[in-house]
């Protein structure tokens, strides 16, 4: 499968943020969109996810016969973590995790007790999402990306509030990694370092 990118140019008022972009992204390779704070990472991640339009251009997720999937289809291609992305903070972990089931966010046989041997984290099952710490809260997000059953992920600022211990989890989680396509926007060199091409915004300017 493939993110084709043509042509991609997104304007805010009178603000060009990413111009004439043109990529191809393969699965099974990852990818680290660069840039100081401010220059569009994760506007053009947004449009690259399809979750937003681009001002001009276009996105589109192809199949291995290079034919487009349906507009329909591509939202459930994709499994997105970012610090604009919130968790349902009303929720218990337990309940979360019921709920993504339902939504088909994540696989129907991640158990409550699965998903926290894969964070690596024991917190009480009665608490709820919002009493959880910041680093906590950002563990549980890429965990539910990571285990989501989908080929495209993407993350913003993945390591952001994490510790030490947490971030190596993270890189250890993202190098087990094989046949999907990983989008990670970050300045951060061990980010930028894990992914195996590297792309600057400031060269779509
Ligand atoms: N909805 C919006 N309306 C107006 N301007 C916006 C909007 N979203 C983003 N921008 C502007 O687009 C530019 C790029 O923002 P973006 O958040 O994509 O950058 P970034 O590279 O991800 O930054 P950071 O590293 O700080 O997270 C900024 O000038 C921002 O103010």
């Amino acid at each position: 499968m493939k993110i084709l990118a043509e042509h991609v140019e997104k304007k805010f008022r009178q603000e060009w943020v990413v111009r004439s972009f043109s990529f191809e992204f393969e699965s099974g390779q990852s990818y680290a969109l660069t840039g100081p704070n401010g220059s569009g990472k994760s506007t053009l991640l947004r449009i690259l996810a399809q979750y937003s339009l681009p001002t001009k251009g276009k996105v589109n997720f192809l199949q291995d016969n290079l034919s487009s999937f349906e507009a329909e289809q591509c939202h459930s291609l994709v499994a997105y973590a970012a610090p604009y992305v919130e968790l349902i903070e009303e929720f218990t972990l337990s309940e979360l995790i019921s709920f993504l089931i339902q939504l088909k966010a994540l696989p129907a046989q991640i158990s409550l007790d699965l998903f926290q041997q894969y964070i690596e984290l024991q917190p009480d099952k009665n608490k709820f999402i919002k009493n959880y710490s910041s680093g906590m809260r950002q563990k549980i997000k890429l965990g539910i990306t990571l285990l989501a059953n989908k080929p495209f992920l993407f993350f913003d600022e993945p390591t952001t509030n994490l510790d030490e211990k947490a971030k190596k989890w993270f890189y250890q989680k993202i190098k087990e990694q094989s046949n999907r396509l990983i989008i990670i926007a970050s300045n951060e060199a061990a980010e930028i370092n894990l992914c195996q091409h590297r792309i600057s915004i400031l060269d779509f300017k």
